[in-house]
C-alpha cells in the first residue's frame, strides 16, 4: 500500500463496533433458555448487531434500508457481458415501477429501497429527478485500454456516494445494504478483488450474468490486461477505484465509509457489494467491522473475498443477481436473530 492520502476527506480511524456490548451480548444470549449455542450463527448476528448499537439486548432493525447504485461500463462493449447495456437503463425503469426482484423484496420485507443513477449510459427521461441527480457521467472508459475515470469524475462520484448515504442515515437507519446495478459491472469489481487481495485474473472472474467457455476465458484475459496496464498503481485504494472503477462504485465505496463512520451496520450483498467493501476496508481501515454478509454469490471473487474477512454468508442460495437482492433475502433472518435475543425466556426462569 502506498502512503499517498486520496483526494478525498476519508474519516480515520473508522471507530470500532463496541467490544463490551458483544461481550455482554454473547453472555445474555448464553443465558437464554436453549441449549448453548444452538441458535448457531444467528446468536453472531444478534451480538453483532448489538456491538453495532452498544446495546444488550439489540434494538428492533425496524428501519432497514437498501441504496443501490446503477452506472455502465465502457468494458461492457468488449464482450464480458451475456447482456447488452440497454438493459441497463431498462431495469432503472422497472425498479422505479417495483417490479424489479430488489424492489419486490424490498417491499416484501418493509425495506426502503433508494435506486440512484451514477453513471448509466442512457439519459434516463421521464424517471424522478431524485434518482438521476446524482449523474456523474455516462459509462465509464474501458478499463482494460485506459482508466475508467478521471480524478475529477472520482471524487464527484465519492461526493455523491457520501451525500446520499448521509441523507439515508439522517432518515434514520438500523441496518445498511448497498445494491448495484449495471452491465458489465462484475468486470471491475473482479479487478478490485484482485488488486485488494493480491489474486490473479484466473481465481476472481466468474461468470457475471452468464458469461461461459470461450467468453469467460476473454473476460478473464481483459481482467488481466487491466490489472497489467495499471500495474503497481492498483496497490493504492483510490487510483484503484479511478483507474479500475466506475462512478456507481466509487459511490459504494464511499456509502460504506460513510455508514461505517456514522456506526451503521451493513449487510453485504454479491460480489460487486464485496468489492466496494474490500476497497472501503483499503481506504479506511476498520469499516468491514461494520459488515456482516448476506449473502454467498455464486461469483467467486465474492467467495475469496468473504474468506479472507473470516464473513460467512446468511443465506447461500446459488444467487447471483446483485441489486442487493441477496443480502435483501436475508433481512429476515438477522431481524429473527434480533428478535429472538430481546423476546426469549432466560434457562434461569424456567
Ligand atoms: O452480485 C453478484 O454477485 C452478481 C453476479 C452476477 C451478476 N450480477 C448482476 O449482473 C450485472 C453484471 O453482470 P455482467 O455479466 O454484465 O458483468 C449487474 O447488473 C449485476 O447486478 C451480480
Ligand atoms: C434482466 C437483468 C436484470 C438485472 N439485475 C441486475 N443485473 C441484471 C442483469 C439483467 C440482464
Amino acid at each position: 500500500m502506498t502512503d499517498t492520502a486520496p483526494p478525498v476527506a476519508v474519516p480515520t480511524p473508522i471507530p470500532a463496533p463496541d467490544q463490551r456490548a458483544e461481550r455482554l451480548a454473547r453472555e445474555h444470549l448464553d443465558g437464554l433458555a436453549k441449549p448453548l449455542g444452538s441458535l448457531g450463527r444467528l446468536e453472531d448476528l444478534a451480538a453483532w448487531i448489538s456491538a453495532c448499537q452498544g446495546s444488550v439486548p439489540a434494538r428492533p432493525l425496524d428501519r432497514v434500508r437498501a441504496i443501490v447504485l446503477a452506472g455502465d461500463h465502457g468494458v461492457a462493449e468488449h464482450g464480458v457481458s451475456a447482456y447488452p447495456r440497454e438493459v441497463t437503463p431498462a431495469m432503472v425503469r422497472t425498479f422505479v415501477a417495483g417490479r424489479a426482484a430488489a424492489t419486490v423484496l424490498a417491499a416484501q420485507h418493509g425495506v426502503d429501497l433508494r435506486i440512484y443513477d451514477l453513471g448509466v449510459d442512457d439519459d434516463l427521461s421521464g424517471v424522478p429527478e431524485e434518482v438521476t441527480r446524482y449523474k456523474v457521467r455516462r459509462s465509464s472508459a474501458p478499463l482494460h485500454l485506459t482508466d475508467a475515470l478521471t480524478e475529477g469524475e472520482a471524487r464527484r462520484a465519492w461526493d455523491a456516494g457520501v451525500a446520499i448515504t448521509e441523507r439515508v442515515i439522517a432518515d434514520g437507519t438500523d441496518l445498511l445494504i448497498v445494491g448495484d446495478l449495471g452491465i458489465g459491472n462484475t468486470t471491475p469489481s473482479a479487478c478490485l478483488i484482485a488488486a485488494s487481495l493480491g489474486l490473479p485474473a484466473e481465481l476472481v472472474t466468474g461468470a457475471g450474468t452468464g458469461v461461459a467457455g470461450e467468453a469467460l476465458q476473454h473476460k478473464t484475459a481483459l481482467v488481466a490486461t487491466a490489472l497489467e496496464r495499471v500495474g503497481e498503481r492498483a496497490q493504492d485504494p483510490w487510483q484503484r477505484l479511478v483507474a479500475l472503477g466506475s462512478a456507481d462504485l466509487v459511490a459504494g465505496v464511499a456509502t460504506m465509509v460513510t455508514a461505517a463512520n456514522a456506526g451503521v451496520p451493513i449487510l453485504l450483498d454479491g460480489l460487486i457489494a464485496v468489492a466496494e467493501a474490500v476497497t472501503a476496508e483499503d481506504l479506511a481501515p476498520g469499516v468491514m467491522a461494520w459488515c456482516r454478509a448476506g449473502h454467498r454469490s455464486t461469483e467467486p471473487g465474492q467467495r475469496l473475498a468473504l474468506e479472507k474477512f473470516g464473513l460467512v454468508p446468511v443465506v447461500d442460495a446459488s444467487m447471483r443477481l446483485g441489486e442487493g437482492s441477496g443480502a435483501l433475502a436475508a433481512v429476515p433472518l438477522v431481524r429473527s436473530a434480533v428478535l429472538l435475543m430481546g423476546s426469549m425466556a432466560l434457562l434461569s426462569d424456567l
